[in-house]
């Protein structure tokens, strides 16, 4: 079997485990490097995976090495791990919002490497994650590559790796946007009066219901939307309301501050020339 390394043992790393422990990995073949010895302690315990206070030894042996720190930390773990990945040449992966598939050759140096962007869905098996490749990637590891985050849930290849900013605004950030709706759509009905545990039930489940409808079906968001909106009724009465807040110019501007923070995450990590 294929060992696999995280670097970085915090929520995401837990999640894309989580996932391969499901689809058949040994907990044997993974091994997490992580500095704290109680989040060590924790995933040993929990998973039962083998854990290391030290990058490099976490890496050692590792076919599949998945960077999964904050970005700000990514700059740092390259002290520990160029020379043992230089060594066994790794199909590298990285989770981390806005760090550039160059600035991962230039601390890390030539390997195949796989920039993508999962979302915290990954937890439950229904994830969605956007995957971009440089020149070194065999097709053999761009189908590794593929396995591991398809056992968090639905993959695709971005091929311009200029989107993936926009992967991170569309799907890596957007967990937390739907969350946002549904306390605001919990708030407004608590305030009219519905009691709370009513008004978090129905709308956990209507948010479900109008997912599965998404993904089971064949019909886009579009259709389904207009299918709910009986002429002059109520659906229509919140949803001109929408309009005239100016909802998809909000969501655009909110998608744009995202993908631009991507971005300055990155710059932010470039030496000053
Ligand atoms: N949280 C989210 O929704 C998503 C996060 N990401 C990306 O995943 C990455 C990890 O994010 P989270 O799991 O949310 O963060 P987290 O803070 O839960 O996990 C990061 C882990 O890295 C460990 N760490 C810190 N310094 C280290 C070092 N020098 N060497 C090894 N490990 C070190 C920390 O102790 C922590 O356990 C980030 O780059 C983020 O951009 C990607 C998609 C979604
Ligand atoms: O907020 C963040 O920076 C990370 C990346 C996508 C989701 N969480």
């Amino acid at each position: 079997m294929t060992q696999i390394a995280f670097i970085g043992g915090g929520n995401m790393a837990r999640s894309l485990i989580g996932g391969l422990l499901k689809h058949g990995t040994a907990p044997g073949d993974i091994h997490v490097a992580e500095p704290m010895a109680t989040a060590r302690e924790a995933l040993t315990r929990d998973l039962g995976v083998t854990c290391h206070a030290d990058n490099a030894a976490a890496a050692a042996g590792a076919e599949v090495v998945v960077l999964a720190v904050k970005p700000q930390v990514m700059p740092a773990i390259q002290v520990g791990l160029r020379g043992i990945l230089q060594d066994t040449a790794p199909l590298l992966i990285s989770i981390a919002a806005g760090v550039r598939i160059d600035q991962l050759e230039r601390w890390f140096g030539a390997l195949p490497i796989v920039r993508c962007m999962p979302n915290t869905p990954a937890l439950i098996g229904a994830g969605a994650t956007g995957l971009c490749a440089n020149g070194a990637v065999s097709a053999a590891q761009k189908a590794k590559a593929q396995e591991v985050l398809d056992s968090a849930g639905l993959t695709r290849w971005i091929d311009d790796e200029a989107l993936m900013d926009t992967v991170t605004a569309l799907s890596g950030s957007g967990p937390a946007y739907f969350f946002a709706l549904v306390e605001a759509m919990e708030a407004a009905a608590v305030a009219q009066g519905l009691p709370r545990d009513a008004a978090r039930a129905l709308a956990a489940q209507t948010c479900l219901g109008a997912g599965r409808m998404l993904t089971e079906g064949s019909e886009d968001a579009g259709s389904l939307r207009q299918r709910v909106t009986s002429p002059n009724g109520t659906t229509q009465a919140a949803l001109e309301s929408f309009a005239a807040d100016g909802l998809p110019a909000i969501v655009a501007r909110a998608m744009g501050a995202a993908r631009q923070r991507g971005a300055e995450l990155a710059a932010s990590l470039d030496e000053p020339s």
